[in-house]
């Protein structure tokens, strides 16, 4: 298939991780985690975040999220999170299955970001037996409009969770276009910024598949190991996972692969603007550039064979750019966006 603007998750594994791929596939190595790459790769994650946090590798962002949450919450419990978050819109329930019942409680918020008002709306509400005891706010970063929460906004959210005593969960799914995009230190908008658990994606940066559940809060991983292998979320040959974070991470190409996604949406969402009957909806702060367009363009667009969504956050398409976009296929994609509208207009 060509290249499509569709999802991140469309594009396939970088070099980079590819060769590391074919380095841990030669010879027997331990299974179920007790190889050698796998103990490299949650060292390098701790080199890279600076702090001695608990590291496990899961298959998918779906189950990473929701066993975090799982650790995170007993049945009787609320989740804060965005009425778009991927954890309420896109899991099909699988965070509340993980926490046997907690419920999704959604919060407003511009441009798809939780503000502390929104929470302290939310915990506040009630107090009650019969209201479930909020205990942890979830956090997309960057979020599902391709917006960013700056490490201020995480900070202002931390002091909220201290005062309410509830735990921090980030869905980093496109954690490395979020780092690319503010020029940070990975440190800076997580446990800086109180964040207890995140979910670090390397599925849409360029590995096969693969996420990787940090808790900086060390105390919060006890018996999460179980959690996992309970879960189906133990991989028996974990080389392969872990060679795949080790080659994002030891040659940097997480972050390159980050900033030529987002500079290509930077470059899409140019593009587009110039338009008048398109409308970008968000300000583009990472990878994707949400685009308001006419009914009889999106399906004149998927009549020419396009792929993108348009279920996503409130409408409008999701042009989402991968490690591996290319200039010339967004000029392509352009070009049929002009064609398509002179025939409107005819
Ligand atoms: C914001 C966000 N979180 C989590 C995920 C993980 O979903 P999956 O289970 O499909 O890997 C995705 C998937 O693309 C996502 O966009
Ligand atoms: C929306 C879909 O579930 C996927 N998370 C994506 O972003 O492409």
């Amino acid at each position: 298939m060509l290249e499509q603007f569709a999802s991140d998750n469309y594009s396939g594994i970088c070099p980079e991780v590819m060769a590391y791929l074919d380095q841990a596939n030669s010879g027997y190595a331990r299974a179920y985690g007790e190889d050698e790459w796998t103990q490299r790769a949650t060292d390098s994650f701790r080199d890279i975040f600076e702090i001695d946090c608990e590291v496990f590798f899961v298959f998918n962002g779906t189950a990473a999220n929701s066993l975090a949450l799982g650790t995170l919450c007993r049945s009787y419990h609320s989740i804060v999170c965005h009425e778009v978050a991927h954890v309420e819109t896109d899991e099909c329930g699988a965070p509340e299955l993980f926490t046997h019942g907690s419920k999704l409680l959604l919060g407003k918020g511009a441009n798809g970001k939780l503000t502390p008002e929104s929470i302290i709306e939310i915990v506040t509400k009630r107090s009650d037996l019969h209201y479930p005891k909020p205990k942890a706010i979830s956090l997309t970063q960057s979020t599902e409009l391709g917006t960013l929460y700056s490490p201020e906004e995480l900070r202002r959210i931390r002091t909220v969770a201290d005062r309410y005593q509830l735990k921090l969960h980030m869905d980093g799914a496109r954690f490395s276009n979020a780092v690319a995009a503010m020029d940070v230190s990975p440190a800076e908008i997580t446990w800086h910024a109180g964040i207890d658990v995140l979910c670090f994606g390397g599925t849409k940066i360029g590995m096969a598949l693969g996420e990787a559940i940090l808790f900086f809060d060390k105390g919060l991983a006890a018996d999460f190991d179980y959690h996992c292998k309970q879960a189906g979320q133990v991989a028996s040959k974990m080389r392969y996972l872990s060679a795949q974070f080790l080659g994002l991470l030891e040659t940097g190409i997480w972050l390159k692969n980050a900033k030529h996604a987002n500079d290509c949406a930077a470059y899409l969402e140019t593009q587009l603007a110039q338009l008048p009957e398109i409308n970008i909806m968000f300000p583009r702060q990472a990878n994707a550039v949400f685009a308001e367009m006419p009914p009889l363009l999106i399906e004149a667009l998927h009549k020419q064979g396009w792929h993108f969504y348009t279920f996503i956050g409130v409408g409008g398409a999701r042009l989402m750019c991968s490690w591996n976009t290319t200039y010339e296929r967004m000029d392509e994609f352009i070009a049929d966006v002009k064609k398509a509208l002179v025939g409107l207009e005819r």
